[in-house]
């Protein structure tokens, strides 16, 4: 039996969002959602009226609208904009919303950009306007803040649990590297709960809305430098900092590389005559620490995945074997830096990220930057 058709919106009373007109009738044609799009249509026209109005828009206002759908949103902010640019991924869903607009004055001020907002271009705009396919709201969230021109304001819906991890501090569950992140660029604050029975489909859980804008003045600071750090420091968010950024030749071996490509960036010369033969498993063992227990990475948060470099790293040494090998002069030299750093210069050796504040993490990246060993190459 084929599966029943949904309605693609079904708004209910007031204009213009839920009493279409003769051509918005048309865009109210049926096709099936897509699930792994996150196509949840906010069919309460009150949310959506209150999402565009916490965005405090001016009339000169560029707006970005991400997974515009049907356009429920689209039409409120078109209202209220000088122009919106809207990014849908599904080409059925852009359709429609360009046949809702089709002939009406705001037409010219809206354009339909087909594809992943993650991987678009995008131009510059003054707000960020989205009710977040749920898929995309950590890297959606990071790209918005690593823009070197951010918008003044984005209003963004997403699933609770993840709009909680925005505003986790030290030691709560949810703290992560997107709430050291977005807390260190910007301010995030609460905007309303949403319930699931808005949408249509309704999603599995409630949602929030939150406001995100950007620090004044913006932090002097690389957005790669400080997230690189991050990451290793959060791949195991429950270790002490000595385990995660000595505990493993996968992470050392990276950091050896960055440092060496300072090295010649800043005329220092290397020494690359061998030092020591290591038994390289022996050695991860004496710093404490087990490769496996990184493939197993029980207490990372899903965008705390095993970084790219260490699964190469890895790999790399799966296929060499783990033998005896020569551990040359600076591998010793980045190690040393590297404790150095963790246990003089800032002491926080045995703390664990899941622990550690703001401000621990900027004494961290200031430290390791001074001894040459930097996060993004
Ligand atoms: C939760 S629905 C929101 C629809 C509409 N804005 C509303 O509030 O009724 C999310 C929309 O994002 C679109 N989408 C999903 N992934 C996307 C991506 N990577 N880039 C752009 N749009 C995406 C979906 O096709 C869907 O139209």
């Amino acid at each position: 039996m084929p599966k029943a058709k949904r309605k693609v919106h079904g708004g209910a009373d007031s204009s213009p969002y839920a009493k279409p007109t003769a051509k918005s009738t048309a865009a109210h044609s049926i096709f099936k959602m897509n699930h792994d799009l996150g196509q949840h249509v906010l069919k309460n026209p009150g949310i959506a009226n209150a999402i565009v109005q916490k965005a405090n828009l001016k009339q000169s206002d560029h707006v970005l609208e991400v997974g515009p759908g049907t356009g429920n949103l689209t039409v409120l902010i078109l209202k209220a904009a000088k122009a919106v640019t809207a990014v849908e991924f599904d080409p059925r869903m852009a359709a429609e919303l360009t046949k809702r607009v089709q002939g009406t004055p705001d037409a010219k001020r809206l354009k339909v950009m087909l594809g992943d907002v993650i991987k678009t271009e995008l131009p510059h705009f003054d707000v960020c306007i989205s009710n977040t396919p749920y898929q995309i709201s950590s890297p959606l969230v990071f790209k918005l803040l690593a823009l070197p021109n951010p918008p003044r304001c984005s209003i963004l819906m997403f699933q609770r649990e993840f709009a909680l991890r925005l505003f986790a501090k030290p030691g709560d569950k949810l703290y992560s590297r997107l709430s050291v992140n977005v807390q260190m660029w910007a301010k995030v604050s609460h905007v309303m709960k949403v319930g699931r029975n808005n949408f249509s489909p309704p999603p599995q859980v409630e949602s929030n809305v939150v406001r995100i804008e950007p620090r004044h003045p913006r932090p002097q600071l690389s957005f790669e430098e400080f997230d690189g750090l991050l990451r290793i420091a959060f791949v195991r968010k429950n270790r002490t900092l000595r385990s995660s950024f000595l505990g493993t030749t996968a992470i050392v071996g990276m950091l050896e590389r960055n440092y060496r490509l300072w090295c010649s960036q800043n005329d220092v010369p290397v020494d690359d005559t061998p030092l020591t033969e290591v038994n390289d498993v022996d050695a991860m063992a004496v710093d404490g620490e087990d490769e496996e227990e990184w493939a197993g990475f029980s207490d990372a948060d899903e965008d705390d995945e095993l970084p790219d470099f260490f699964k190469q790293e890895r790999d790399a040494r799966k296929q060499n074997g783990a033998g005896r090998k020569k551990r040359g002069r600076v591998t010793e030299l980045v190690r040393e830096k590297i404790r150095k750093v963790l246990e003089d210069e800032t002491q926080l050796v045995e703390k664990r990220a899941r622990l550690c504040d703001e401000g621990d993490f900027l004494r961290l990246l200031y430290a390791f930057n001074q001894e040459g060993i930097h996060f993004s190459s």
